[in-house]
């Protein structure tokens, strides 16, 4: 079954030979791309549907999301809002309450809020552990988010749990726990920063999942300078994510890292920045100097509690300094390749993978319909809910009536 998606009046493509297209069509078949041109020379397929001059877009890639947890934090948010500062301490009030939790309330909240992501436009998901912080709670965390997130990862070392010794618990992490957990996850990450874990803590993880062979990422330089995304680039980490302390020498090795071969995403995170009263990641150095630049929500309860991609798109444009080419290639091409799926793969289970982030053909057919002529829209209507329609996989998830 092929169906025509016609009527485009703006397609974004992300493609370097394509590029952005006017008065375009696109076929998906068998949850691919299968064609993309221009409207007046589209080949016939079974279904037919005219978006009547609408933006068509790659759906969002979010490659940094906490989904995996029960409870909220509003009282903490309050307080922040009234002057305290954001701690990494606040992790362990939602590691209570995600213990306490059942399985089926803890699949049920991310299926809620995947759902939410959907239909905001969000096609693929990153989903982390590290709520748990035991190693049955760790897996649990693991095999719930799998059955629904695109990439998972395990973030035992989130936050030493209250009664556990630092050395004691990394060696857990690095040990048993990591052993569990491996065939459920593609990426180990670590929380780098003070109040969390030191460059020789993380160090010893990211070394532990290595061996392994599982891809790396960090959460480095959130809440000041620190040693995370030096460490993130020196073990080929596919992500740093968070950034807003980067001095020049920082900025320039992210962007190095991409020379002669696949480096390290730096992974921007602006809902979060505002949300911690944080500055703002230099996301307009990152890709001034060259570097590969995400932007994630980092949905979490305690630091980011939005599952809304266009807001921090519109965030990077109107605060940032991106231009909405950028910041939507950012949100989703820079996403597919901040989780290693900017390309074709092979998933965990041995089965091939398509590529995420372009529409061209070949790609997972994932593509959002703005209710805009452009993806302007998404930065000049701040706050204004644009998705018209998506496709996952070819699929047809989203669908106002009036679509034919
Ligand atoms: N920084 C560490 N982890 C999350 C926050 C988790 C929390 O506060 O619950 C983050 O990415 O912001
Ligand atoms: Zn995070």
């Amino acid at each position: 079954m092929s169906t025509l998606v016609t009527g485009i009046g703006e397609l974004t493509t992300n493609d370097d030979e394509l590029g952005r297209m006017r008065d375009a069509a696109v076929v998906l078949e068998g949850g691919l791309v299968a064609w993309v041109g221009q409207a007046a020379a589209a080949p016939a397929a079974d279904a037919r549907v005219d978006v009547a001059g609408r933006a068509v877009l790659p759906g969002w890639v979010d490659s940094h999301t906490h989904l995996v947890f029960a409870g909220d934090r509003t009282a903490e948010f309050e307080a922040r809002m009234a002057g305290e500062p954001y701690a990494a301490g606040g992790i362990g009030v939602t590691v209570a309450a995600t213990r306490a939790a059942s399985d089926d309330e803890l699949a049920a909240n991310l299926d809620r809020l995947a759902d939410e992501a959907l239909r905001g436009g969000t096609t693929a998901l990153e989903v982390k552990t590290g709520y748990g912080l035991t190693v049955a709670d760790e897996l649990r965390s693991a095999r719930i988010a799998a059955a629904r997130a695109d990439a998972v990862t395990f973030l035992g070392a989130h936050l030493v749990p209250e009664g556990s010794d630092a050395q004691g618990y990394v060696d857990l992490v690095a040990g048993e726990m990591l052993e569990a957990v491996a065939p459920h996850v593609d990426a180990v990450d670590v929380f780098c920063e003070r109040g969390a874990f030191d460059e020789q803590q993380s160090r010893r993880v990211l070394e532990a999942a290595r061996a392994r062979g599982l891809a790396l990422r960090v959460h480095g330089n959130q809440l000041g300078p620190g040693p995370g995304t030096r460490l993130a680039v020196e073990l080929g980490a596919l992500s740093v994510d968070h950034v807003a302390f980067l001095d020049d020498d920082e900025v320039a090795m992210l962007a190095d890292s991409w020379h002669g071969g696949r480096g390290t995403v730096a992974t921007v995170l602006p809902a979060c920045d505002l949300s911690t009263r944080m500055p703002l990641a230099p996301a307009r150095r990152l890709l001034d100097a060259g570097a590969v630049v995400a932007i994630a929500s980092n949905c979490n309860p305690g630091t980011s509690y939005t599952t809304s991609m266009a807001y921090c798109v519109a965030t990077a444009v109107l605060q940032m300094g991106l231009t909405v080419e950028e910041a939507v290639r950012a949100a989703t091409l820079g996403g597919a390749a901040a989780i290693d799926r900017d390309a074709p793969r092979t998933g965990r289970d041995g089965r091939p993978l398509a590529p995420l982030g372009r529409i061209r053909p070949g790609a997972r057919a994932d593509l959002q319909v703005l209710d805009a002529p452009s993806v302007t829209h998404l930065a000049y209507r701040p706050g204004v809910p644009l998705v018209h329609a998506v496709w996952r996989a070819g699929d047809l998830v989203v669908a106002p009536d009036r679509l034919s």
